[in-house]
This record gives structure tokens, C-alpha cells and sequence, in this order.
């Protein structure tokens, strides 16, 4: 599981506004092109062995869908307490990022359960329906949001349902108390009949998204739908989400001789630091990109008094540079941090998908005036089919990059058609 993916960071936007569960999310994620593969290894990792998950195509009002199955490999399935799940979360084999997102919605599921009840945190146990399927919904989620690069997540607002639901204690109104114990500072709407947004579903909207709000302005890369169990005839009880990179308005072009280049006004902040562990760094580094920044990086220098040091450098939106700028304080020994307004230019991408001998290969395609500028094999898909092929990394990418010559992505050559990327697009 890769967690450097610094030229990958995507934006998702989540429309929950038809309802949320962790399972729909999940579906939606997968959907979208995240590996079950690695979702699996992720909750194996969490509880070994305990749940299977499988995925298969189905319909929500008509609309075509992705739902997940979480099977128990045995009948006899523990219901876990709050201390034990963190437990469970933190003593992980996992990658930085994805412990924390689960973490911090286990938390957040965990202190609205016990609010409702009148009980200590500690004390909570998870639903009637058992920890076992919302750690593999809450991990699988966090996992699938690392698989697909995503560093920045917006939420719709969000569809809670309305009348009531029988739940273990007896008939129970909706939104049902843990929903409602989630939810303030965010906007709601009772759309629907019934329950549509569930505590974890919530629990996962509200820690990991940053802000509320309708579809970003945004170069889309792939769009997911995932269905839960609910069928409700005439609307689709769907999540959506869609996944892509965040654009400005284009600046007015007249005679600009940036031609399609994407324009954006960013901030870089900056830290010089002679006085932290340098073990430490890495996992800033993961933060820092976890929590939103478009990069982040460290140079080495050398200080006054000859002091060897380090420059961290993150740079990120204007919209995000406090937050940033406060996690950096946060995070590392420095006790200042400076700002630049910089523009950035970047060509755009799109994703074209090439087989390697039955493994799907994401080749990113930047083109500038309808051509090919560069077409490069995402590694991490590269060491995916690597291991599934047993063979070595730079063998399959030299065939990745064969792959992709042959389907004509070569600089200055065309970008493909619509109907030539959808053939085997990401
Ligand atoms: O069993 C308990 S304590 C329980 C409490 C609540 C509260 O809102 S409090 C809600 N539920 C219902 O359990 C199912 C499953 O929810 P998930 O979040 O695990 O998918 C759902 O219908 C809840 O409303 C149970
Ligand atoms: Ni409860």
C-alpha cells in the first residue's frame, strides 16, 4: 500500500445528499477505482481474517450501482468496546493516514454514542449490527481514500431521512440520536422516508470531510456510485462521489501565452528547522499531505553558526494555508512559519488504463493544445501488478510504458478520443 503520492493528491466530493452509510461509501469508493485488494489487506490488518468483502453490481431506482458485501468468516463475532476497537486501530500494521482517518471516526462515532446513552466513552460498545462490520466499512473507507490518493474530501450536504426505524432498543426516530450527535456545524436535510444516513456513515462524512458544500469547481478523474441495502422505488439510495483535482477559474487568456495551462494562486509555507528528531520528519510530511497540502517537501541547509538544518516547504491553497500553517506549528519544534502567495501552472491530466498481461495500469497523460506531453505509469499500479504477476517492478514498467506507447501515448502525439479512453480508462 503506497502512501507517496505527493503528484497524485486528488480532491473527492462526496454527494450524500441521498443518504449515507459506511457501506455505500465504500461501494462508491471501490466504484471510483480503488483496489478491493488493498480495502481487503487494509481490514485484514485491523482484524485478521474476520471479514471478507466482496463487490458486485446493482441497481437503485434504476441507476446502475456498486454494492459492497461484508461477510463474518464465523458466526460468533465479538460486539468490541470502544477501547477495544482503538485497540485494534492503533496496534494496526497501517499506513499513518489511514490509522488516523479510522481512528478519528471510530472517536467520533464513540463520543456520540456515549452522549446519547449518558455513558463514558469507554464504556460504549458498538451497535446491534457488531463492531465487525463498521471496522471493515470505516477501515475499508480510510483505506480506499489512500488508495485513491485523496488528500482533501468535501461533502454534499447530507440526506438524513426522516420517520423512524426499529432498531435492538425498540422503535427509534430519525434521524436517529447517534446521527443527530454528529452533525452539528453541518447541514442536513430530512429528504426521503426512513433511515438514510446511519451513525457510521455520518461518523465518516463529518471527520473526513473539511468543508460542506455543492460539486467543486474541478478537473474530474473518475466518478463511483455505491449502493447500501436500502431500495426505496423512485430515488436512487445512492452516495456518489467524485474524484478530481481542484481548479481556479481560468485567468482571461487574451494573448496569454500560457495556452490551456491550468492557472492556480497557491501559498507556499515555509520553516527552516535545526531542532527536530529527523525520524519524525516523515510522518510530518505524510500529515501535512493527509491534511490537504498540494505538496511538501524538506531541503537540507546550513543554519548560522554552521548548524545543519532543514527547510520544510508545503505548498498548498490560499484557502488552506492557516490550517496548514497551524499543523506545522503543530507538528514540528519550529515556532514560526512565513507565507508566500506563488502561481502555479500545471498541464492537464487525464488517466488512461493499459493491460499488462491481464493487470490494469493507470498511465497518467499530461497534453497541452490536444498532445501528449508526457505519459507516465502510475508505480503504485506498477508494483501491484509487479507482485501479482511475480515478477520484477522494472520489467512490468518498462512493459507498462510499451503498453502505452503502443496505445499511442507518446509525446506529441494526439490525445486519445473520448471512445479510445473509455475503452480503458482509470
Ligand atoms: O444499538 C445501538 S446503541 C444503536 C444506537 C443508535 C443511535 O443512534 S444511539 C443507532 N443504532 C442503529 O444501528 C444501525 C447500524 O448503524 P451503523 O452506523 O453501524 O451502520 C442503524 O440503523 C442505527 O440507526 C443502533
Ligand atoms: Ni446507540
Amino acid at each position: 500500500m503506497s502512501t507517496e503520492h505527493p503528484d497524485r493528491a486528488a480532491t473527492l466530493w462526496i454527494d450524500a445528499s441521498s443518504g449515507v452509510a459506511g457501506d455505500m461509501l465504500l461501494g462508491a469508493l471501490l466504484d471510483a477505482g480503488a483496489s478491493l485488494e488493498r480495502v481487503q489487506a487494509a481490514v485484514d490488518a485491523v482484524v485478521p481474517g474476520l471479514v471478507r468483502l466482496g463487490v458486485a453490481e446493482t441497481r437503485r431506482a434504476g441507476m446502475r450501482a456498486l454494492k459492497v458485501d461484508v461477510q463474518p468468516t464465523s458466526e460468533d463475532q465479538p460486539h468490541r468496546s470502544w477501547a477495544e476497537v482503538e485497540q485494534l486501530v492503533l496496534g494496526a500494521e497501517l499506513p499513518a493516514p489511514i490509522a488516523r482517518r479510522a481512528h478519528a471516526a471510530f472517536a467520533a462515532l464513540a463520543r456520540a454514542e456515549a452522549d446519547v446513552h449518558g455513558v463514558p466513552v469507554e464504556e460504549v460498545h458498538f451497535h446491534e449490527v457488531g463492531a465487525w462490520d463498521s471496522i471493515a466499512d470505516v477501515v475499508g473507507v480510510c483505506a480506499a481514500l489512500e488508495d485513491l490518493a485523496v488528500t482533501d474530501v468535501v461533502t454534499s450536504v447530507i440526506g438524513v431521512g426522516s420517520g423512524t426505524v426499529q432498531g435492538a432498543h425498540g422503535r427509534m426516530p430519525v434521524p436517529v440520536p447517534a446521527v443527530l450527535g454528529l452533525v452539528t456545524g453541518w447541514t442536513v436535510d430530512a429528504v426521503g422516508d426512513g433511515e438514510l444516513a446511519t451513525p457510521t456513515g455520518v461518523a465518516l462524512l463529518t471527520t473526513l470531510a473539511a468543508s460542506q458544500g455543492p460539486l467543486p469547481r474541478m478537473a474530474v478523474s473518475a466518478v463511483g456510485v455505491g449502493a447500501g441495502t436500502r431500495d426505496v422505488p423512485g430515488r436512487a439510495n445512492v452516495v456518489r462521489v467524485v474524484l478530481g483535482r481542484l481548479s481556479t477559474p481560468p485567468a482571461p487568456q487574451s494573448g496569454s501565452p500560457t495556452g490551456d495551462l491550468e492557472h492556480t494562486s497557491m501559498v507556499v509555507l515555509e520553516a527552516n528547522v535545526d531542532d527536530l528528531d529527523p525520524r519524525v520528519w516523515p510522518s510530518v510530511l505524510d500529515a501535512l499531505l493527509a491534511a490537504g497540502a498540494a505538496d511538501a517537501w524538506l531541503a537540507p541547509i546550513l543554519m548560522k553558526k554552521g548548524r545543519p538544518a532543514h527547510t520544510l516547504s508545503v505548498l498548498c491553497a490560499p484557502d488552506d494555508a492557516e490550517r496548514l500553517r497551524d499543523l506545522v506549528l503543530e507538528a514540528t519544534s519550529t515556532i514560526g512559519v512565513r507565507g508566500t502567495a506563488v502561481d502555479r501552472w500545471a498541464l492537464p491530466r487525464q488517466w488512461v488504463a493499459v493491460d499488462v498481461d491481464g493487470q490494469r495500469i493507470g498511465i497518467k497523460v499530461a497534453h497541452r493544445a490536444g498532445r501528449v506531453v508526457q505519459a507516465t505509469p502510475e508505480f503504485a499500479d506498477v508494483e501491484a501488478a509487479g507482485g501479482a504477476l511475480d515478477r520484477p517492478v522494472g520489467i512490468v514498467l518498462d512493459a507498462a510504458v510499451a503498453a502505452a506507447a503502443a496505445a499511442g501515448l507518446v509525446p506529441g502525439a494526439p490525445l486519445p478520443t473520448a471512445s479510445a479512453r473509455g475503452l480503458a480508462q482509470r
